[in-house]
């Protein structure tokens, strides 16, 4: 049984899914070192936002085929070496969008109406109505700063509170923004006409420090400004400093540079700071969303199926997937087969896709190409997830082209190794949307469906090569399951394609070329 290792506080119903499937360890607060030196024992690892999951941990982790991410943000896993172990990285893009947008509007309206330190000083004993006169939002301008799934519901919310608009995004259209009652504009304008500016970006390098000393002075002394976003995006330093000086009037922060916090300016300010300990997904119902979203995932990858939101899949979404499941089959077998008749370390391969593949959408079958191409040097170590990296590593040279016409196929997969040992093609296609079937080797049409074993040769089409072909088979006991031969023009060359029952004894390819007129014979394992 597979075992999986929980490292940060999930949902119960999370824990009963990967129960179906597995032995699961729940061992939170683990120090790093903890964490390596256990990691290897687990197929999978589940995480929130409180385990770092470093390129040593994932190069400990031996056994681990995936990572899943209980939230949205998945800047605590090192994606990139999760990559190139060939481990599946995946989250909940959408389990607490509600949660992180509510927390976000509870910070606008908190903030507005001093309500944490009216609380606390009513909890004190106290009585004062005076210090704590706040501010409305209604009439109000609100910058949001990325238009995504938080942003545009966070939008939503503050139109019904009658709040005016202002959005920057420059990765979504005009009419998105209108059509969530958000006027687009540049971020220059943004800082100089928001009262409230709350950030709904991932933290790239782009974001990182987007709020510092000079964007900071482009606002108005009554800004506020609202962090449920991501730590970082925020210079701390240079937001303290402007809150001290009153160059900004406040700010609510979910989320920091470092967390948990430390030492920091920030905590020594008075109301018109609001800090929160990263709570903007812990909602019973956020918890319970991205438990389940993330655990079904694992589950899924750990019984061999496809999770539907990896980070590190490219283009492998749920619908793109179903769609393309047979074709994902047949690109694998291409890549494998046209590998193994190439022999020698493959340079080049191009990929060319036909008719009804022919679209954008076809991306993922180049890296299922890859994946078969692969799979002789690398066996299980290489998936979906590590084959494009693998090939580049390896110096494969990938050239795709597509052709929208095709004659007999809805869609056929060309694909043409070219290695050390010279040049082999082969086409496919599918019958009935499921069966694959050769319909060309190295240029020479056929239609045979593949199987385990198989024998090609490279022969002059010529009276009697098939019977002694089937004599010399046949005195090394191999038993031929079917055959066809493929040619271009009558006694030209031509291609033979045999399915066998077993694997081809040792030896008996050299018998096979010593055969009049057999140029070349190749064997393969499918
Ligand atoms: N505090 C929490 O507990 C919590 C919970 C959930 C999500 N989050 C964080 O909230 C953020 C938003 O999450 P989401 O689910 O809405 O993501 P999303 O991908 O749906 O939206 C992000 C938006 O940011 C935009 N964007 C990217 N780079 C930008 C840039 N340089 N300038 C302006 N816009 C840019 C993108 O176009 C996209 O529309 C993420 O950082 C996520 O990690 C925090
Ligand atoms: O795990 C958490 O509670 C935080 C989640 C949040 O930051 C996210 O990115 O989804």
């Amino acid at each position: 049984m597979s075992k999986v290792l929980v490292s940060d506080s999930i949902d119960q119903a999370g824990i009963d899914i990967l129960s179906q499937v597995a032995t699961v360890d729940v061992k939170t607060g683990l120090k790093p070192a903890e964490l390596i030196e256990i990691i290897g024992e687990y197929d999978a690892l589940m995480i929130r936002s409180g385990t770092r999951v470093t390129q040593e941990i994932i190069e400990a982790g031996t056994q681990l085929k995936i990572i899943g991410r209980a939230g949205v943000g998945v800047d605590n896993v090192d994606v990139p070496a999760a990559t190139r172990r060939g481990i599946v990285v995946v989250n909940s893009p959408e389990g607490n969008t509600i949660a992180a947008a509510e927390h976000a509007i509870a910070m606008i309206l908190a903030l507005s109406r001093h309500i944490p330190d009216a609380n606390a000083s009513v909890k004190r004993g106290a009585w004062d109505r005076n210090s704590f006169i706040g501010a409305e939002v209604y009439k109000k301008t609100l910058g949001i700063v990325g238009l995504g799934k938080i942003g545009s519901h966070v939008a939503a919310v503050a139109k019904a509170m009658g709040m005016k608009l202002l959005a920057y995004d420059p990765f979504i259209s005009t009419e998105r923004a209108e059509q969530i009652g958000c006027q687009l504009v540049e971020l220059d304008l943004l800082f100089q006409q928001a009262d409230y500016i709350t950030l709904h970006i991932p933290k790239t390098p782009e974001t990182t420090h987007l709020i510092n000393a000079v964007t900071l002075a482009k606002m108005k002394p009554t800004a506020r400004i609202i962090n449920c976003a991501r730590g970082g995006i925020i210079e701390e330093n240079a937001l303290a400093a402007a809150i001290k000086a009153g160059k900004i009037a406040g700010a609510a922060l979910d989320v920091f540079e470092s967390e948990p916090l430390g030492e920091s300016e920030l905590r020594s300010l008075g109301k018109e700071v609001i800090l929160t300990p990263h709570l903007g997904a812990s909602t019973t119902e956020a918890q319970v969303n991205v438990a389940i979203d993330v655990a079904e995932q694992i589950r899924d990858v750990l019984l061999g199926l496809p999770a539907r939101s990896a980070v590190n899949i490219p283009g492998l979404g749920p619908d793109v997937l179903e769609e393309l499941k047979p074709y994902m089959q047949l690109a694998e077998t291409l890549g494998n087969l046209v590998g193994q008749l190439a022999g020698g370390r493959v340079e080049v391969l191009n990929v060319r896709l036909q008719g009804e593949l022919a679209t954008n959408k076809s991306q993922p079958l180049v890296v299922a190409a890859l994946k078969g191409l692969l799979y002789q040097a690398l066996r299980e170590r290489v998936n979906y997830v590590n084959a494009s990296i693998e090939a580049k590593e390896r110096g494969i040279r990938v050239i795709e082209t597509r052709d929208a016409s095709v004659r007999d196929y809805a869609g056929t997969l060309h694909l043409e190794a070219t290695g050390t040992l010279g040049t082999h093609s082969v086409t496919g296609a599918l019958l009935g949307e499921r069966e694959i079937h050769l319909t060309d080797v190295d240029g020479f049409p056929i239609n045979v469906p593949p199987s385990k074993y198989m024998l090609f040769t490279l022969h002059r089409d010529m009276p009697g090569i098939i019977g002694k072909l089937g004599s010399l088979l046949g005195s090394f006991n191999v038993n031929i399951a079917s055959m066809q031969v493929g040619r271009k023009i009558v006694r030209g060359d031509a291609v033979m394609a045999l399915s066998i029952d077993d694997p081809l004894p040792e030896g008996i390819l050299d018998e096979i070329i010593k055969v009049p007129g057999i140029r070349d014979a190749y064997t393969v394992t499918l």
